[in-house]
């Protein structure tokens, strides 16, 4: 993957608390192109000339914590079109002023929104040129849309999908139904499986309109005061998220579908949604988001139409549940959805609840807001990398390369002293309209440093990011099933650090599915290249016994197998036997009888497969190959069959590592 920063020297961050797998220690986290690459202790000394990625008194400050850059999963940037609201540029910069080093960005309320791949293709040459930190983008489903799904995932790289199941706030992006749901969801499925094991997630806007309008009816029936919070309050009933809830589990539970409730307020449902996550294991996840954390409705001034958003900020009572579901699980994520718009829209004036813009802007401040509130709650910090990083990059299938300190992921870092305490400036904040709910509030936890993929972009006190080394992001599939569309190996960094199962999928692309071999290879981690990986695997085959060494040869599919069953088991195969584009005539139906027949014949005579390094040959030109290798012992074959699969494999090295 392009790191920006290629130049292959060391670099090192050497900090005294770090966060890594939810403890928080001493360390050296070394980088290498923008990717960590190796954990060692504090005073790791290298052999080899190093820079050291921040200056020697943060990396000795006692008060200094550094973790995993922040993944924000709810930001409404509203670029292209609404971009008096915001834009990439200032959303971007104060992500990285707030130590946030991916945001992923919601389908509206850019315009156009980003309901097609059309629209998608407007908002990534938008993106151009603009980006200080690495975004990821979420399609919309509305209803009627749902033959663009695809296209958004397949040919556009989005990392999930968003709806709303009530009036969104813009009449651009209606609201879905429950058949709209489900249609999409059928979508899902095939994607899951036919492509590659294309896993996006359906995000959800959980309120339906009926509780809300009826509600909203009564308060105006009785003349309720707009300009009291409460009137608000009450217009938004918790019943409009428990029932849109409840609806959502339902319809992941029948059809197996990952969904996540975005900006959950209502206590009500906590309950019900840890027993269909931790009980009934429906794959259903739930955020909240640093209002809800941080404000009570009792406390919001009359007229304050700041804090206005939906569903509402509620009650103190609400607010301690929604801290305790995220102590047990039930809730996992915590974002911003910072939902800026211009002032005018919030009716400061008038202070008219019930007509004001919901939304409220945040980007920058989340990680002192949360830091703030857990502290008084005696919460660990490492908790708020799992809920502020790990959970959101994985939300998005991106925790491969983003979330906490992990090697192979991207060097992406924030530094921050947690013991500082700052009153909140809204006109030192980088976002394009800097009212907040938040302006003169005492916060705990400055940020000195944020780092993106080893490199600098911000320090404390600086005005602006100057640096735009952001990306757009799309899910790369390290551990990429055979099947997938366009498989390719990760980073030998990334492969070292991998876990078995994903570790057997890569080399699976490699020496397709062979046991004895990959175990082995696991078992010789860390490769400082595949070229070395490659050399170890030839050796390791020559150790082996001849029953293992079958048991390899035999991994590979048969030439001149049928197509479809190729497809099925091994897409590099599929292609490498040049099945992609092939017409099916009598010729083909003739070379294909032969093969089999051929295959059948060698199988009987040897015990195992004939393995022919194609190497672009037709299946017509094999067979004179294979009819003269039946002429040789069963040894010969053996060694033939096995140099074959080294050959395959090194032919394939050079297709499948990621430029
Ligand atoms: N169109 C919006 O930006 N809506 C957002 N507004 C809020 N949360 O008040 C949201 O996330 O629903
Ligand atoms: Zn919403
Ligand atoms: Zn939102």
């Amino acid at each position: 993957m392009n790191t920006g920063n290629c130049n292959n020297k060391l670099k090192i961050l050497k900090g005294r608390n770090i966060i890594i797998n939810n403890s928080i220690k001493e360390a050296s986290v070394l980088v290498r192109n923008g990717i960590i690459c190796g954990i060692k202790e504090y005073n790791y000394e290298p052999t080899e000339e190093f820079d050291l990625l921040i200056s020697k008194e943060l990396s000795e400050n006692k008060d200094i914590v550094i973790m995993g850059g922040l993944v924000d999963s709810h930001v409404h940037v509203n670029e292209p079109g609404r971009t008096e609201w915001e834009g990439f540029v200032c959303a971007t910069s104060a992500a990285a002023a707030g130590g946030v080093t991916t945001i992923i960005d919601m389908p509206l309320n850019s315009s156009p929104v980003t309901t097609s791949l059309d629209s998608l293709n407007k908002k990534i040459e938008a993106m151009k040129d603009k980006l200080r930190v690495d975004v990821g983008l979420l399609g919309g489903i509305v209803p009627g849309n749902s033959n663009e799904i695809k296209r958004m995932v397949l040919e556009g790289g989005v990392v999930g999908f968003k709806s709303f199941l009530v009036h969104s706030g813009i009449d651009e992006f209606p609201h879905v139904q429950e058949t709209d749901i489900q249609e999409a969801m059928e979508i899902m499925k095939s994607l899951a499986v036919e492509e590659g094991g294309r896993d996006v997630v359906m995000m959800f806007h959980a309120e339906i309109g009926e509780p809300i309008e009826k509600a909203t009816a009564k308060l105006i029936e009785e003349n309720a005061d707009p300009r009291k919070y409460n009137t608000f309050l009450q217009s938004r009933p918790r019943e409009a998220e428990n029932i849109a809830i409840n609806m959502i589990l339902e319809l992941s539970k029948k059809n197996n579908v990952r969904t996540h409730i975005v900006h959950l307020s209502s206590s009500d449902i906590l309950d019900t949604l840890d027993n269909a996550i931790h009980k009934e294991k429906i794959p259903i996840t739930a955020e909240t988001t640093f209002h809800y954390l941080y404000f009570v409705s009792e406390k919001v001034p009359d007229g304050e139409t700041l804090y206005k958003c939906c569903p509402p900020v509620r009650e103190e009572e609400n607010k301690e549940l929604l801290w305790q579901a995220l102590q047990r699980g039930t809730i996992n994520i915590i974002v911003s959805d910072h939902s800026p718009c211009t002032l005018e829209l919030k009716l400061v004036e008038e202070g008219d609840f019930m007509k004001a813009w919901g939304g409220i802007s945040s980007l920058q401040l989340g990680l002192p807001i949360i830091w703030t509130e857990a502290k008084k709650r005696d919460i660990p910090i490492h908790n708020l990398s799992k809920w502020m990083s790990d959970e959101p990059a994985r939300l998005v299938g991106l925790n491969d390369r983003k979330g906490s300190i992990k090697i192979g992921r991207d060097a992406d870092f924030v530094v921050w002293n947690p013991k500082e305490e700052f009153v909140v400036d809204q006109d030192k904040l980088m976002v394009k309209n800097k009212h907040s709910p938040y302006h003169q509030q005492r916060l705990f936890g400055i940020i000195y440093e944020t780092i993106l993929r080893g490199d600098s972009i911000f320090k404390k006190d600086q005005e602006r990011i100057t640096k735009v080394t952001g990306q757009r992001l799309i899910q790369t599939k390290i551990h990429t099933n055979p099947t997938y569309p366009k498989p390719f190996l990760p980073t030998i960094e990334l492969l070292n650090s991998l876990d078995e199962p994903e570790f057997f999928n890569c080399i699976h692309l490699l020496f397709e599915a062979a046991p004895p071999l990959a175990t082995r290879l696991y078992a010789k981690k860390p490769f400082r290249s595949y070229q070395e990986l490659i050399n170890e695997a030839e050796s390791i085959i020559g150790s082996l016994g001849d029953e293992d060494k079958i048991v390899v040869i035999n991994a590979h599919p048969r030439i001149g197998l049928n197509p479809a069953e190729i497809k099925k088991t091994s897409s590099i195969s599929f292609r490498e036997q040049g099945l992609e584009n092939e017409k099916i005539d009598e010729r083909v139906i003739e070379i294909y009888s032969t093969l089999k027949t051929l295959n059948e014949q060698y199988e009987k005579q040897f015990g195992f497969k004939f393995v022919e390094f194609v190497n672009g040959r037709s299946k017509e030109q094999i067979i004179p190959v294979l009819r003269e290798r039946l002429n040789n012992s069963k040894d010969q074959e053996l060694k033939t069959g096995l140099k074959a699969m080294t050959d395959i494999s090194n032919a394939r090295l050079s297709k499948l590592i990621q430029q």
